[in-house]
């Protein structure tokens, strides 16, 4: 696989836009105690995608903003996010403002349609995502767990979909497995669990699901010990991968015992029945 000049695949990296990419870890940088811990955290969590808030940045002096100084030069991918922004038109002057400023051109549309839940608002996402490509960006929207409007999103251009787990900072982990399911089984392109997170357990089914990668940032940075904690989800997420392309077990109603009574069938046979059986 070839990415941009001078990247290197391996045999589990992935690409978003071209780019190459070995962790599938995207971190956030808000909420972190400190920024010398947000550094630790990113250090522990293998990211190389960092999103950020395009509202909180310094866009007129953006080497001595107070997050993005403290990071390491040229080896990350910025995501910056529209986050603020309640219509197409505020997320794409947002988007546009980012690019101006020297952050790249991907950009993580996140449109709010609730103060309360700060759920995504559909329609304004697929207006903004619609535009955005078209002015040459990467867009990765921030979704509700839709499978349809995970298409819709694709097929406007999206790089990737990032379907919310539950909303943004509750730590309530993932509501509708089904749908998720649905959305990696079905989505052309890669599909990132994003928002809602509160623990490893969580990032390993969003990765068992089917997920490409997760981004996570409120259960990292509020967590007890955010480094701990982002090399936790890091080990939980490539778990969870691996037990995905491990092939997990069906899932029977009733008991089958592991071990089969001497002197019957022989224990391949018998796990040639326990799979006929279990296929039905
Ligand atoms: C930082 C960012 O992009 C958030 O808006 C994102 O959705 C993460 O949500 P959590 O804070 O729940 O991980």
């Amino acid at each position: 696989m070839h990415g941009e000049a001078g990247q290197k695949s391996t045999p589990d990296s992935w690409t978003i836009g071209g780019k190459i990419l070995t962790s599938r870890f995207f971190l956030g940088t808000g909420r972190f105690p400190s920024p010398a811990v947000m550094l630790q955290a990113l250090q522990a969590s293998g990211a190389e995608v960092i999103t950020f808030a395009v509202r909180r940045v310094n866009l007129d002096e953006v080497a001595d903003d107070s997050i993005l100084q403290h990071l390491p030069e040229g080896t990350l991918t910025y995501l910056p996010n529209t986050s603020g922004a309640n219509n197409a038109d505020e997320a794409v002057r947002i988007a546009r403002l980012a690019r101006a400023a020297g952050l790249g051109d991907w950009i993580k549309v996140e449109i709010s349609a609730d103060a309360r839940t700060l759920l995504p608002d559909p329609v304004e996402t697929l207006k903004a995502t619609e535009r955005l490509v078209k002015e040459g960006f990467t867009v990765l929207p921030y979704t509700s767990d839709d499978p349809i409007l995970c298409r819709y999103l694709a097929e406007a251009g999206a790089s990737a979909v990032m379907p919310g787990g539950a909303p943004i900072g509750t730590g309530l982990g993932i509501l509708n497995p089904y749908n998720l399911g649905l959305i990696a089984e079905q989505s052309p392109v890669p599909v990132i669990v994003d928002a809602g997170l509160g623990s490893a357990k969580d990032a390993v089914q969003a990765m068992e699901l089917g997920a490409a990668a997760v981004l996570a940032n409120t259960p990292v940075a509020k967590a007890g010990d955010p480094v701990a904690m982002a090399e936790a989800m890091s080990l939980a997420i490539r778990a969870g991968r691996l037990a995905r392309l491990a092939g997990r077990i069906p899932e029977l109603p009733y008991a089958s015992a592991s071990s089969m009574e001497a002197g019957k069938l022989s224990s391949f046979a018998a796990d040639a029945a326990w799979m006929e059986a279990a296929q039905g």
